[in-house]
């Protein structure tokens, strides 16, 4: 898997590819990442990537020119813009995504980008959610992330992606770790029962309960989906009693 970031702000970017899961990912050569100063590709004395948007109103707006250029060299990947006005990223999203063979995020800036090249060269606009940012430079971080773990070998055997929560569709069951007690605070006994069938039932349940106490829309979408196991839906009507 390639991703090719296009961003006014490269340095933003050092963090992320230097450091953990990412750093490993790279290293090991399961992705590539690929960050791209958008300013190289202007060829004018001043080097002008934005400019005042027609029609007035303040702010400045990405020019056509520059994206045009450097899409130019990225025109076999899929074509991707984060913006508030985008599609809002999801774990089916990013698993569809994660199946691409190269991918290029342009990382909006100031009011936005030329809406010509939108129009004419970007596959895909996507939110990471209904709220605004500064730059589109964190949700191009998050895209590149969430789809890096679900490259084969990211994640070491010790954490896979098969359990996420938003995998099967269910938030995430309570984690515990030593000590057995702290404060007098102790760990659910199932768990230090060694008893693996009913740690694996306890772990269900907890995710199923709090997925109906927290987000039942979830859960509305899995019942309609009818993605639920016979054990799923035996556990629910225990937690609705
Ligand atoms: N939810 C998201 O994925 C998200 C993404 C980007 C983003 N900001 C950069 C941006 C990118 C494109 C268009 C406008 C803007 N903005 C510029 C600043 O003013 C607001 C609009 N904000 C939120």
């Amino acid at each position: 898997m390639k991703i090719n970031i296009l961003t006014l702000f490269p340095d933003m970017f050092s963090g992320f590819l230097n450091e953990s899961i990412i750093k490993r990912a790279l290293e090991k050569e399961l992705i590539k990442i690929n960050v791209i100063n958008i300013r190289d590709f202007t060829f004018d004395k001043h080097k002008q990537v934005d400019d005042t948007p027609f029609g007035g109103g303040g702010g400045m707006v990405l020019k056509p020119e520059p994206l045009f250029r450097v899409l130019e060299k990225f025109k076999k990947s899929k074509i991707i813009y984060t913006s508030p006005q985008g599609k809002t990223l999801t774990q089916n999203l990013v698993k569809d995504l994660s199946k691409e063979k190269e991918i290029t995020i342009i990382a909006g800036h100031y009011e936005g980008i030329d809406e010509r090249v939108i129009e004419e060269l970007v596959d895909l606009e996507i939110s990471i959610g209904d709220y605004v940012l500064t730059g589109g430079e964190l949700p191009a971080m998050i895209i590149t992330d969430a789809i890096s773990r679900l490259i084969p070998g990211v994640l070491g055997n010790t954490a896979s992606y098969e359990n996420d929560s938003f995998y099967n569709g269910l938030l995430d069951y309570p984690h515990y770790t030593r000590p057995a007690e702290y404060n007098g605070l102790k760990v659910p006994e199932v768990l230090l029962s060694g008893h693996h069938k009913n740690i694996e039932i306890w772990r269900k349940k907890e995710s199923i309960k709090r997925t109906y106490i927290r987000r039942p829309d979830l859960l509305e979408k899995k019942l309609e989906n009818k993605e639920f196991s016979k054990l799923e839906i035996k556990l629910l009507d225990e937690i609705k009693k």
